[in-house]
């Protein structure tokens, strides 16, 4: 039996599974967590330490129909003034229940398009930012970038507040693909967006691309890696089309006739791949490509790769403090999300409350498996010794459980003395292998498809 058999076999065309950026995944948050909680996870930080912030703007000036990102569009600059007021009073609040000494390893601005803010909320904003934690050392303040929403004027304010990495959303190059996904983008746009980061010294630059796209080919994809590798991004992330149309309405514009099928997602996927591998990129986890030399790879290199809510990460931070509409936070003690709808978030920051709405407070085998499903993501193994010295699992029962995926798998894992390892065969398995380490009810959540 070939390989693509087994793998149809065993559901992979068929599937629909979370992608994993948190355990639990999203869907399964509840009103349990309270802007209470999430004030005292803040103030049970410990001092003199560090903490990660995300700052998600919500608004883009075009929508995208591809687009499954929770952005509401705007055509002018007011409401996205006066969503940075909001910020910055929620930076305020911030700032007075963190402990003292708390510095920053890691500064994200995400979106929607951060980069919409004119040149001089943007000076705003990082000045509030430094008024509740300074830097650390080796830390980096990261940039979601549209080529087609930036200028020199505002990456020098960016580069200038210290913004070290930009990642760019470059999706397919190809002329057909970007006007079926109501993308239009063209290369010479791009290839300027890149020598304007570049000649500002920013250190590291990441771009997006899709494979699973509508009328994506073979030839059609590796045109799009090429064009992507002449400008020698030192990260990409290779993310699988996700159509959730019942989710994202703006999806419905897109012709669900002219997408691949599984079996040609699986071959789009390989075909990036392998070009990637061959200029010598490093495969990190399910779906990133790094240089050698980027933080990325090293962390992978030395088992210190993470998975966050932006992907994968070298970040070393137990907390992550996601501020704005719909943002995440991640604490030892659980997830706090602020309310998705922008209005509903702005009400309750300017009354003086954090806009949390939901959230999970970590119970029961949470955190082992939290764990053990990061391990698969970033290392497509479980690491025994590490699970039975930090959360106290038993090795047997770990045992069991390996031998219970490997049967459901049709042996295609490997279980050694270590713990569980997916061969390079069954990688495009790990998200369902994933889930089966996963203890809530999925059947309701309608995820996207597991390739
Ligand atoms: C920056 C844009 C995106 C974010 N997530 C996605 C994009 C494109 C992709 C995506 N994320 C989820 C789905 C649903 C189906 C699935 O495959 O699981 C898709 C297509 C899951 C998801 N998205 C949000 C939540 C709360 C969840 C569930 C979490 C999970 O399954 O792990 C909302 C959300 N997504 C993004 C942000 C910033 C955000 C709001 C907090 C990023
Ligand atoms: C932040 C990044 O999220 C990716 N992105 C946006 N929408 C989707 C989707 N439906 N499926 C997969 N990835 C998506 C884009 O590549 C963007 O650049
Ligand atoms: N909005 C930017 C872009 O589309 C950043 C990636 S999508 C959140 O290019
Ligand atoms: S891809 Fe980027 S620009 Fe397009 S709608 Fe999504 S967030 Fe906005």
């Amino acid at each position: 039996m070939t390989t693509r058999t087994q793998l149809s076999r065993l559901g992979l065309f068929d599937a629909k599974v979370p992608r994993y950026t948190s355990y639990p995944t999203a869907p399964h948050f509840s009103d349990a967590v309270s802007p209470g909680d999430f004030a005292s996870w803040i103030e049970a930080v410990p001092e003199n330490g560090t903490v990660s912030l995300y700052l998600h703007v919500p608004f883009c000036r075009r929508l995208c129909w591809f687009c499954a990102c929770r952005t509401q569009g705007t055509a002018t600059l007011s409401p996205v003034a006066a969503y940075v007021e909001t910020l910055k009073a929620e930076l305020e609040m911030l700032k007075a229940h963190l402990p003292r000494g708390i510095r920053l390893s890691r500064l994200h601005w995400g979106g929607g398009t951060p980069t919409l803010l004119s040149p001089e909320m943007m000076r705003d904003l990082i000045g509030k930012v430094q008024e509740v934690a300074d830097f650390a050392d080796h830390y980096e303040f990261s940039v979601e970038i549209d080529p087609n929403e930036i200028d020199g004027e505002r990456l020098d304010v960016l580069a200038e507040g210290g913004m070290n990495r930009a990642s760019i959303g470059v999706q397919d190059f190809d002329a057909q693909i970007q006007e079926t996904i109501g993308r239009p983008q063209g290369y010479e746009l791009t290839r300027q967006a890149v020598e304007m980061i570049r000649a500002r010294g920013v250190a590291s630059l990441n771009a997006d691309i899709l494979y699973g796209l509508p009328h994506q080919s073979r030839a059609r994809i590796t045109e799009t890696v090429q064009k992507l590798l002449s400008f020698a991004p030192d990260r990409v992330a290779l993310y699988g089309y996700a159509h959730v149309p019942w989710m994202a309405k703006r999806q419905q514009m897109i012709p669900s006739d002219a997408l691949p099928t599984p079996s040609e997602r699986l071959d789009l996927f390989e075909t990036a791949r392998r070009l990637f591998v061959w200029d010598g990129y490093a495969e990190i986890g399910i779906d990133h490509f790094a240089a050698p030399d980027d933080g990325l790879a090293i962390a992978q290199k030395t088992g210190k790769l993470r998975r966050n809510f932006q992907g994968y990460t070298d970040d070393t931070s137990e907390v992550l403090i996601g501020l704005g509409a719909s943002s995440i936070s991640r604490f030892p003690q659980g997830y706090a999300q602020n309310a998705p709808a922008t209005s509903a978030y702005t009400a309750a920051v300017r009354e003086g409350r954090f806009a949390t709405s939901r959230g999970h407070a970590f119970q029961g085998e949470d955190k082992l498996r939290a764990r053990m499903i990061e391990m698969l993501m970033c290392n497509f193994r479980i690491d025994s010794a590490e699970l039975t010295a930090r959360y106290g699992a038993d090795a047997d029962a770990l045992s069991a459980m390996f031998r219970r995926a490997n049967e459901a798998f049709d042996d295609m894992l490997e279980i050694t003395e270590e713990g569980l390892f997916i061969p390079p065969e069954a990688r495009p398995l790990t998200r369902m292998i994933a889930r089966s380490f996963d203890a809530y009810d999925l059947s309701k959540a309608g995820h996207s498809s597991a390739i």
